[in-house]
């Protein structure tokens, strides 16, 4: 049996990945503090577009059962789409084929090969009412949600930590292999599309995609290494305006609502990690989703929970 003391967890970051398995952990009966920075509309995890689909995430031989066991999950949420923010949408992955993708998609049910690429109804997610409801899931099961900055993993006050920090890792841990993917989107009022649509990436990260969201049609996309930019680039809008309309041409008139940017926080492998510190502190990782935060959390926040409670795998 547990003591009280060691069922105490603080999970420092507040975005899908460190709410996603506060609310794993509470409901499996820890008692769970979330500490961010940031929270809510001001983390990476809300400039997500998001489908649930694997992108700019390694290593492929995990990702694909972390992302089939969110599948799940979102595929129950999007019963409840007002108030989870998952819905479940048709679209396009326009050229791209089974073939070269993980063994993973053939368990994708629906995904099928069409003469314009891969069509499917995958979990969209709106991510400030999905980030919203997580941290009312996780209140309702008695966890809590604080402001704070931390400067030193080993100073949290608690017998178990678990970082899921994202970029913030890179000087927290601190681990130079997290690095920053920027990308750039852009919210247009939706002039009919009901469907989402992404085609392969050109050099450079460029690509064309648009997601219907209920706030409007969020249009990209970039993804550009090592930039640190939060500001939107004009000239970078203009070009996944046009990239778009050239899918779609009524999105050449739609007005602009809002430009989003946000930075993936990238690393060649998921860190998903024990760690006995020198100071008895039980400190597990999870950060580094790179481009499918989203599409990883539940799979991946389960995992973490595990380590917590058992410790690695021998
Ligand atoms: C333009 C764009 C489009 C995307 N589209 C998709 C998509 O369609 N599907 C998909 O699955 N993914 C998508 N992603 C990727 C997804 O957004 C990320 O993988 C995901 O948000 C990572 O979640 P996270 O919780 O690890 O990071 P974050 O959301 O960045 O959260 C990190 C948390 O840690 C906190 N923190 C950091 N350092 C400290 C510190 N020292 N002390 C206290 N708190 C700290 C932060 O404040 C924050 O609360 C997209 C990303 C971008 C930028």
């Amino acid at each position: 049996m547990r003591s009280e003391l060691s069922d105490e967890v603080i999970v420092v970051g507040g975005g899908v990945v460190g709410l996603t398995t506060a609310v794993v952990l509470a409901e499996g009966g820890r008692r769970v503090r979330v500490w961010a920075r940031e929270t809510g509309g001001r983390t990476t995890s809300a400039v997500a577009g998001a489908l649930w689909w694997p992108y700019r995430i390694e290593p492929e031989a995990l990702v694909g059962e972390w992302a089939l066991a969110s599948l799940v999950v979102y595929r129950e949420l999007a019963a409840r789409p007002e108030e989870t923010g998952v819905r479940l949408v048709e679209g396009v992955h326009d050229g791209l084929r089974l073939d070269g993708l993980g063994a993973w998609a053939a368990q994708v049910p629906g995904l099928a090969e069409t003469a314009e690429g891969l069509a499917a109804r995958l979990p969209l997610i709106d991510m400030p009412v999905h980030l919203a409801w997580l941290r009312k899931r996780l209140e309702r099961a008695g966890g809590t949600v604080e402001e704070r900055v931390v400067e030193a993993l080993d100073e949290v006050p608690a017998p178990v930590v678990v970082n899921c920090t994202g970029l913030g890792a890179r000087s927290l841990v601190p681990d130079p292999a997290v690095r920053p993917v920027r990308g750039q989107l852009v919210v247009v009022e939706n002039p009919g599309i009901s469907t989402w649509y992404t085609s392969d990436e050109v050099a450079g990260g460029a690509s064309a995609y648009f997601f219907p969201q209920p706030g409007g049609l969020l249009l990209g996309g970039t993804a550009e290494e090592d930039a640190w930019s939060l500001e939107p680039d004009p000239e970078v809008a203009a070009g996944i305006m046009a990239r778009c309309a050239a899918v779609r041409p009524e999105i050449a008139g739609a007005r602009v609502l809002a430009h989003r940017v946000g930075l993936r926080p990238y690393r060649a492998a998921v860190r998903l990690e024990h760690e006995l510190r020198p100071s008895g502190r039980v400190l597990v990782h999870n950060y580094g989703h790179g481009g499918a935060g989203v599409t990883v959390a539940w799979g991946c926040a389960r995992e973490a929970a595990g380590l917590v409670d058992t410790g690695p795998a021998a």
